[in-house]
């Protein structure tokens, strides 16, 4: 095994799939790393739970290869693969108690029954189940089910873990709860684990990594953070988290950024790449997150300033969402943190806005609508 492969746990090289003439995956290569929490995160049909499939051998790429721990797996099927898969339906066996599916994978293998006994054991332990070994799985709350699907699945060391929106039939607050056990027990096993969902904040709560998908392609693979404040495309920063997007033109690169004009109005604006890599002339969207627009007097020292017009002002308790009009009619949100007794503007009121270039992205654009 090379060193590069060495803390490389599972990874797709240009790994496509074509159903009924159409790439449902398409030229999608990424790695994930040992120890790593990734998410496949993108809207409904974009092909997370295809590539996910893939990666566990339930389906075959038409193109491209799958390396698991180094090894080339392509074309290996699931039962051949050291990877595991737990589904949103959990598919444990009714007739057994929690132990007896906990311990099955160890069975099949004929594994000896003292070691399975202290696998098992030391599986209920890191579920914390610890009491409810004899328990009916009939007879478990859908947390508890999810423990040990997380157990049974675990118990054969997998290299990888891929998880199917395995909690989105719970409701909010179990689903809270689990999202933090599932790190917990993810950082605890120390196991590779991807996560598939269509869910943006849990995504962002639980990964180390995150691929936003759509169409079939990898629209963009980084850090939480990276995702939020670096979106590759406009449908990323509209995909994850709040964002204004405006239609500009590229006046021309500028010292301080790159100048853009929209209705009339000449901005500055900042981005991922180099400024001269702009033509004059070009469409692009700007994105600006609600909460970095600053109101009032906070507006006075910025870069780029509208005067404008309250629409709506939604009170969200640490911050009030304002809704403004320009005198251009451009729509504007703006979220401003907002404490007990300070500035609070109605609607009807003028208002002076303002955002600095390096709150706003100037991005390709990508299409925002809710197509896959
Ligand atoms: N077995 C199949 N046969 C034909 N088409 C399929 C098959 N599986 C998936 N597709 C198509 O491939 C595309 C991607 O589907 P996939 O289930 O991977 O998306 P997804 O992002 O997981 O969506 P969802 O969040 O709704 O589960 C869709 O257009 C889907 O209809």
């Amino acid at each position: 095994m090379s060193n590069e492969h060495q803390s490389v746990s599972i990874e797709a090289k240009h790994v496509t799939k074509i159903y009924g003439g159409r790439a449902a995956v398409d030229q999608v290569t990424l790695q994930v790393n040992k120890g790593e929490f990734v998410s496949l995160l993108g809207p409904s049909g974009c092909g997370k739970t295809t590539l996910l499939r893939m990666l566990g051998g339930l389906e075959q790429p038409d193109d491209g290869i799958i390396l698991l721990g180094g090894q080339d797996v392509t074309g290996v099927p699931a039962y051949g693969r050291n990877s595991n898969m737990i589904f949103q339906q959990l598919a444990l066996f009714p007739h057994m108690d929690v132990f007896n599916n906990i311990a099955y994978g160890l069975k099949v293998k004929k594994t000896p029954k003292a070691e399975i006994k202290r696998q098992v054991h030391e599986m209920l332990e890191l579920v914390q189940l610890g009491e409810y070994s004899r328990r009916a799985v009939s007879q478990l709350s859908g947390g508890q089910a999810q423990r040990v699907a997380i157990a049974r699945a675990l118990i054969n060391k997998p290299e990888v873990l891929l998880l199917d929106e395995p909690l989105s039939a719970l409701d909010m607050q179990l689903r809270l709860d689990m999202q933090r056990e599932l790190k917990r027990i993810q950082r605890e096993f120390g196991g590779t684990f991807i996560f598939v969902t269509h869910d943006q904040s849990e995504a962002m709560n639980m990964s180390d990594r995150i691929g936003v998908m759509r169409a079939g392609r990898l629209l963009q693979y980084a850090t939480p953070d990276e995702i939020y404040e670096r979106p590759a495309d406009s449908f990323v920063a509209k995909f994850i988290g709040d964002t204004n997007l405006l239609d500009v033109s590229v006046v021309e690169p500028d010292s301080n950024g790159i100048r853009v004009s929209i209705l009339g109005n000449s901005l500055l604006a900042g981005s991922n790449e180099e400024p001269a890599s702009f033509r004059p002339g070009a469409k692009h969207s700007l994105s600006i997150r609600y909460e970095y627009i600053r109101l009032g007097e906070d507006a006075a020292h910025c870069a780029n300033q509208l005067q404008g017009r309250v629409i709506e002002s939604v009170y969200g308790g640490a911050s009030i969402r304002y809704v403004i009009e320009t005198l251009d009619h451009l729509r504007i949100q703006a979220s401003v943190p907002h404490q007990r007794g300070g500035r609070r503007y109605s609607p009807g009121e003028s208002v002076q806005l303002g955002f600095d270039p390096d709150d706003a992205l100037l991005l390709e654009d990508s299409g925002t609508g809710a197509a896959s």
